[in-house]
């Protein structure tokens, strides 16, 4: 098989990878997880934007590996925390917290506060192993609950409360929160140039040149 048509997931979050799966399944490329490789390093996410983050996530793992290989940034920014958690949503209450002990500091932040707009931005960003990456963005907008609901998904996602659809996204369906979540707007953009990407990646991927022994 073309080597570039295999396409890497560079997510450790379930919930993520499940969602990211599900957006592309049906196209005609092999989705591996970080799990069907060796053990490789963590990307340090220390940059200063999601963009930054998906690309060091994309590209470190396309460079290691040597497949194409897709990530995801994303988080919650709240605007009565001046956009926080944002970037640092991942390890806001702490780099070993569990998605429980995140929404019970949201919570606690929360308390009392009348302002509960809040959105969520994903950046995912497509990387080849020579470096170059190809960027998508999505947004959703919603307010912040006083108490979880729901059990699906993963992160925020029960305190995340979607008015159109009168629900929490962990009430949401796999397949609903796919259809309005800022990682689903970000895929669809995917999924809409999909044709496109592929041609790029193996425009970026060049096949070695074999070099025949043409002895005697
Ligand atoms: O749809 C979502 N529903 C609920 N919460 C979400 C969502 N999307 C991002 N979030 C939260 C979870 C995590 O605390 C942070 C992302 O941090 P982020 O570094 O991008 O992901 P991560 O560390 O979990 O996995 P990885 O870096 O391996 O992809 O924002
Ligand atoms: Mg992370």
């Amino acid at each position: 098989m073309n080597k570039s048509r295999i396409l890497v997931i560079a997510t450790r979050n379930k919930g993520k990878t499940a969602e990211i799966r599900d957006m592309l399944s049906g196209f005609p490329i092999t989705i591996k997880n970080l799990d069907d490789f060796g053990p490789i390093p963590e990307v340090v996410e220390d940059g200063e934007t999601f963009d930054e983050n998906a690309y060091k996530k994309s590209s470190f793992t396309a460079r290691v590996l040597g497949y194409p290989a897709l990530a995801d940034d994303s988080g919650l920014m709240v605007e009565a925390l001046e956009g926080a958690p944002g970037v640092h949503s991942a390890r806001w209450a702490g780099p070993e917290a569990t998605d429980a002990e995140r929404c019970s500091k949201l919570l606690t932040e929360m308390e009392n506060q009348p302002n509960r707009k809040a959105a969520f931005a994903c950046v995912i960003s497509i990387a080849v192993p020579a470096g170059p990456a190809l960027t998508y963005e999505g947004r959703c907008e919603g307010t912040i609950l006083d108490a979880p609901a729901g059990s699906n998904g993963f992160g925020y996602d029960p305190v995340f409360f979607y008015a159109p659809l009168n629900k929490t996204f962990a009430q949401l369906t796999l397949a609903e929160k796919g259809r309005v979540s800022h990682r689903g707007r970000a895929l669809q953009e995917v999924r809409d140039e999909f044709d496109k990407i592929i041609k790029w990646i193996d425009y970026q991927t060049p096949e070695p040149e074999i070099v025949g022994c043409q002895g005697e």
